[in-house]
């Protein structure tokens, strides 16, 4: 199976990528292709380049990465499975604190690290790369530099880690998805050790009136399915008009999520089913 993920070697998305397959027990690392940013990496997916995408979605500090819910309503792609893996971002450099005039990470990174940054450093330059680990890549050719990454990153790049677990919050996790193309066959090969099942949809209600999100909830409420997330993202038609992302318990082979959805869908203008699939949880 060939994966596709954001790299180069090191960024969290790897670990995602390297975890998943894990799990699955696919064991040959060698087929992992790394591409420089996530649209590349939903791009390959699609022309066929590689089977499966690992991709970031949501992180426990920052919330949604938008680029991949963008995508995720324009691509042709199924989910096919989840895993959440601890993010514990470090600072990296070959120079020395006092050495530091450019900061580099991915914009989710420096997010997550926002007030570290303030508390740290003045007069520093931010520049944002297409990863963590591409950041560190970088780091390693000018001493004035530091990345926002992981530590394995600081083994991949020969960086130093002159301050571990800088995040703005220390439990700090970010969800990724592993999607193929929607026509292919590809599936997960182990559910074993899984800990969550779920159903991811979006929904866009169209017709705005008093009620209508509501009654769309009612749907599954009244069939006592759980909503695990719910998340209004603009349409980009207008301003205030927006999509519905729902993550929820159950899977669309469940006869009352099939009858949720089938009431659902008769009440707004677009339905996406995105999958069903099994979510697992990396210990570090
Ligand atoms: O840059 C990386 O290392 C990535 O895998 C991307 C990414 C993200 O897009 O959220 C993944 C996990 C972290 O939240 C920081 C960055």
């Amino acid at each position: 199976m060939i994966v596709g993920v954001l790299g180069p070697a090191g960024s969290y998305s790897d670990k995602a990528a390297k975890g998943w397959m894990e799990k699955q027990g696919i064991s040959d690392s060698s087929s992992l292709l790394y591409y420089d940013d996530i649209s590349d990496t939903f791009s390959a997916v699609i022309e066929g380049k590689t089977e499966i995408g690992i991709i970031p979605i949501e992180n426990s500090i920052e919330g949604s990465v938008g680029i991949t819910l963008d995508l995720l309503l324009d691509s042709d792609v199924t989910i096919i499975g989840e895993v959440v893996v601890p993010i514990e971002h470090c600072l990296l450099s070959k120079g020395k604190m006092d050495d530091i005039r450019v900061i580099l990470s991915h914009p989710q990174a420096l997010a997550q690290c926002r007030q570290f940054i303030r508390t740290h450093f003045r007069n520093v330059e931010i520049r944002t790369t297409g990863s963590t680990s591409h950041a560190a890549k970088l780091a390693n050719e000018f001493e004035e530099m530091a990345a926002i990454a992981s530590k394995e990153s600081a083994e991949a790049y020969g960086l130093n880690i002159l301050m571990p677990n800088i995040q703005d919050r220390k439990q700090n996790h970010t969800r990724f998805i592993a999607i193929r193309r929607t026509d292919s066959e590809t599936g997960e090969t182990n559910t074993e050790d899984a800990c969550t099942h779920k159903t991811s949809i979006i929904a866009y209600i169209g017709n705005d009136k008093a009620g209508s999100l509501y009654e769309l909830l009612g749907e599954f409420a009244k069939r006592d399915i759980n909503l695990t997330r719910i998340e209004s993202r603009p349409s980009k038609r207008s301003l205030g008009d927006y999509l519905f992302y729902i993550d929820l318990e159950g899977s669309t082979s469940d006869a009352i999520i099939k009858d949720a959805l089938y009431h659902i869908e008769s009440r707004v203008s677009m339905l996406k089913v995105l999958g069903s699939y099994n979510g697992y949880q990396l210990d570090s």
